[in-house]
């Protein structure tokens, strides 16, 4: 398979509404040049477990399922910019879309502290994803924090995309949450409702780090948990978001 080592382009004839015109629409992973065909080996070692490959049905480019909308509500704290919201209903653990971006190493050239679309692929092999400058629709995904008070209602997971010849390749997925032992989330997400997801205490740490600018490698940051609890952390000096 030939990889999209160059700058981002846009890797799919079509890009869904309210696609931002700077921003490259990916339907498969780019991969900047520092990740070496090596790094993509371990990267891809399958876990002892069996696997279960997504199917590719689930994987259209743009996805029907969700749509990229502006947020236009005072009161929501990503007013002014974009937000992801169901198209049609979603139930619990269902498969949303990839989370696609540049694949990219921890290499100082190779990698943007600043950057607020950055995923974290594999922390021991220090890859990440950025979606930045070319991604998908899950670049538009929302933090929970202050937009639902009930938690987020879909997470990061780990899954394996079959890419032809028998090869597995490791992607990060969004996925609705499980409806949870007392059932409290069976209804997952409702069409119309915004997909949010919990960006990790790093994610607000950094952010409250760089507004303080006190210069510290870590910050005493405190959020609501959702259920109405604030919480206080010292929060680790990073700013991707976490799985
Ligand atoms: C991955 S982007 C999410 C998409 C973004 N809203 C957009 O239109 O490009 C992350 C950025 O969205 C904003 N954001 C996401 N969730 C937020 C929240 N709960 N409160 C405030 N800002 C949020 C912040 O500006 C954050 O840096």
């Amino acid at each position: 398979m030939v990889r999209n080592r160059s700058q981002p382009v846009s890797n799919s004839n079509r890009v869904p509404k309210n696609w931002p015109r700077d921003v490259a629409y990916l339907a498969v992973p780019s991969y900047s040049k520092a990740v070496t065909t090596e790094l993509l080996q371990s990267l891809n070692v399958a876990p002892s477990t069996s696997i279960n490959p997504l199917s590719s049905t689930l994987l259209k480019s743009p996805s029907p399922i969700i749509h990229i909308t502006p947020i236009e509500n005072n009161a929501h704290p990503a007013n002014g910019q974009y937000g992801l919201f169901a198209a049609q209903h979603l139930p619990p653990s269902s498969f949303i879309t990839l989370y696609l971006g540049r694949v990219h190493t921890s290499a100082a050239c190779d990698t943007d502290p600043a950057s607020n679309y950055d995923l974290c692929l594999d922390r021991e092999l220090g890859i990440g994803i950025d979606a930045t400058h070319c991604g998908n629709e899950a670049r538009f995904i929302n933090d929970y924090r202050g937009i639902k008070a009930a938690g987020p209602n879909a997470e990061f997971r780990d899954v394996w995309v079959d890419v032809g010849n028998g090869k597995l390749e490791r992607r990060i997925g969004v996925f609705v949450l499980g409806a949870g032992r007392s059932g409290r989330r069976v209804k997952g997400i409702s069409k119309g409702e915004e997909v949010l997801v919990s960006y990790g205490k790093g994610f607000w740490g950094e952010r409250r780090r760089e507004e303080e600018s006190g210069g510290g490698e870590e910050a005493l940051v405190s959020w609501d948990t959702g259920n109405g609890n604030i919480e206080e952390v010292l929060g680790p000096p990073t700013g991707a978001l976490e799985m």
